[in-house]
């Protein structure tokens, strides 16, 4: 199997992350794709994924697979054993809810932010840009912040009591914050404990080490 995407990107680092978890990453051929370049809005890329985002899964069949919740259920499921993505239908259920709350509430809007109200990808890349808009999504994202911090003083994980796809799509959201400098309120407590354990897992803690490295 084929993964294009950036290596240092906070929505490649939640399949790398889901593929650490899963001892799955010498599996995957790894194709990078230059978002600086805009590699990924050329015709090509786009024939891969109509919406011209990254990461994108290429199974032996030429199947394309994107949406990094697509992927992550994909990869989770393969070995009929998914640990990141619900067992139950009440699990499978909360973990979709939360991971995608992860994406409207903190990881979307911070993206949105980065794109529309600072130099994102420069701008041969960045051709629309609505800058109130991206200052709305980072306001979003804020309060986003402070509500995962509520629901980890009630519980040990995003979606409950076991480490999930929802986390990733949090741990999404902290890499984005970091890379726009957006900081994590320093109220939300429970929300920067909670970050401190997942860097204790080994898959979570080898990925965030790629990524401080420069490219
Ligand atoms: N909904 C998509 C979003 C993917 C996405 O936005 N990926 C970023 C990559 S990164 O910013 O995380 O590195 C991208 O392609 N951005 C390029 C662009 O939006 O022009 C998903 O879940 O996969």
């Amino acid at each position: 199997m084929k993964i294009y995407d950036w290596p240092t990107g906070p929505y490649p680092a939640r399949v790398r992350i889901a593929l650490a978890e899963k001892q799955m990453l010498s599996r995957i051929e790894f194709v990078r794709i230059n978002l600086w370049k805009g590699e990924h809005k050329t015709t090509d890329f786009r024939s891969r994924n109509y919406s011209g985002t990254v990461p994108v899964l290429e199974l032996d069949d030429g199947t394309f697979l994107a949406e990094c919740t697509a992927i992550t259920v994909y990869l989770d499921t393969l070995d009929g054993n998914p640990t990141l993505t619900g067992r139950t239908p009440l699990e499978k259920g909360v973990i979709q809810m939360m991971t995608k709350r992860a994406e409207i509430e903190m990881l979307d809007a911070i993206s949105v932010y980065f794109h529309h109200a600072t130099a994102g990808l420069g701008p041969e890349v960045e051709l629309y840009q609505n800058r109130e808009w991206g200052l709305y999504q980072r306001d979003k994202a804020l309060g986003g912040m402070h509500y995962f911090d509520a629901v980890l003083r009630k519980q040990p994980f995003i979606a409950g009591d076991a480490f999930s796809m929802a986390d990733i799509a949090v741990i999404g959201g902290f890499i984005f914050a970091a890379i726009v400098d957006l900081p994590i309120p320093q109220e939300c407590k429970a929300l920067l404990a909670w970050y401190a354990r997942m860097q204790e897992r080994p898959g979570v803690r080898e990925q965030l080490a790629i990524i401080a490295r420069p490219i």
